[in-house]
């Protein structure tokens, strides 16, 4: 099945390597918009074929969306990464005017796609496409929850001086320094709550890190990171493309779903074959409502700054 990604600058080229390197998909197509820059990260990968023992096809374009015909997946990745200092918000600027025109030339040549959103401010891109795409909401997902989950398995791990093999948690809300999510109540160790072996710091420290970890990065490599980013996308394709049906936490159209409406946020949910199969409705305790109510409020308002 052919994967195409928009955008072949660090997240996008990263995203196209690990599909690749895992070898689900039959082809992935890279577009740029400069010149020959997606041709030549397409054939960069491609002469890694041999060595890195994969068969996926990767070829690129620049702006040709003909040549993403067909696509089941569509990673849409284009668009500026914030510099040090700077929130994602700051981004809706220009990367809301791209990822609009990059929606419209993907549905066009692939009216079934199954669209992933990477540009930031990401859970205000997702609520954009939504919005102009007249793609049915199970087709469109925000991808922050399960790199902001990596992070927070990072963190915790770090903290119980542990194997990340061992860890498991999650976060859901918004993608953003503010209103992330990190479910500490619910993170174990081998099934054992983390609370048992944590102290109140430790835990304060575990979730402010996790919080601000794509700020800390930013601040250390100048640009926002790739790596993870791209690595977590390839899993949620994998899922579709496999119809795994894993539990991932997505930035998705709620519908009533954790009491909101007509905003996307991060939720769990079940993706497979058919892009979002189903939300998962899990329990939170009275402050992680709280709280993801404020981070609802917040994307709010960057969604109140979009012009349709
Ligand atoms: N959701 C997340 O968790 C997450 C994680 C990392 C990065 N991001 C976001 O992803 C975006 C890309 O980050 P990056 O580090 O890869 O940036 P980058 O600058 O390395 O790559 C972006 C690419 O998009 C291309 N582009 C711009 N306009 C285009 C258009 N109209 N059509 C096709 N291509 C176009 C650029 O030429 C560039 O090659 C940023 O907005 C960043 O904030 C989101
Ligand atoms: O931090 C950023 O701006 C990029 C991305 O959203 C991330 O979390 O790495």
């Amino acid at each position: 099945m052919k994967v195409t990604v928009v955008g072949a600058g660090a997240v996008g080229a990263s995203c196209a390597e690990y599909i690749a390197m895992k070898d689900f998909a039959s082809e992935v197509v890279l577009v740029d918009i400069k010149e020959g820059f997606a041709e030549g990260k397409a054939m960069d990968l491609m002469q890694t074929a041999s060595l890195n023992g994969f068969d996926t096809k990767i070829t690129g374009t620049t702006g040709d969306y003909s040549k993403t015909a067909g696509s089941k997946v569509a990673v849409i990745t284009s668009g500026i990464p914030r510099k040090p200092g700077m929130t994602r918000e700051e981004l809706i600027g220009i990367n809301a005017g791209i990822v609009k025109e990059v929606t419209e030339n993907l549905v066009k040549h692939s009216p079934d796609v199954i669209i992933i959103v990477v540009s930031n401010p990401m859970d205000t891109m997702a609520y954009l496409v939504h919005k102009t795409s007249g793609l049915p909401k199970e087709r469109i997902i925000g991808m922050g929850g399960a790199l902001d989950s990596a992070r927070f398995k990072y963190r915790l791990a770090e903290a119980l001086e542990s194997p990340i093999s061992d860890v498991d948690g999650m976060v859901i809300a918004a993608h953003s320094d503010t209103g992330m999510l990190p479910l500490f109540s619910k993170a174990t160790r081998n099934g054992v709550p983390v609370s048992e072996f944590l102290t109140d710091e430790q835990r304060a420290y575990v979730i402010e890190e996790t919080k601000v970890g794509g700020a800390t990065l930013t601040k250390l490599l100048g640009t926002s990171a790739w790596y993870a980013p791209g690595a977590a996308v390839s899993v949620m394709v994998q899922s579709i493309l496999c119809d795994q049906k894993k539990m991932i936490p997505c930035s998705l159209m709620l519908e009533g779903e954790y009491g909101q409406n007509d905003i996307c946020l991060g939720v769990p949910a079940i993706i497979g074959k058919n892009g979002v199969e189903k939300i998962v409705n899990i329990t939170l305790t009275v402050e992680e409502q709280l709280k993801f109510a404020e981070a609802a409020q917040a994307v709010r308002e960057v969604n109140g700054d979009l012009k349709f």
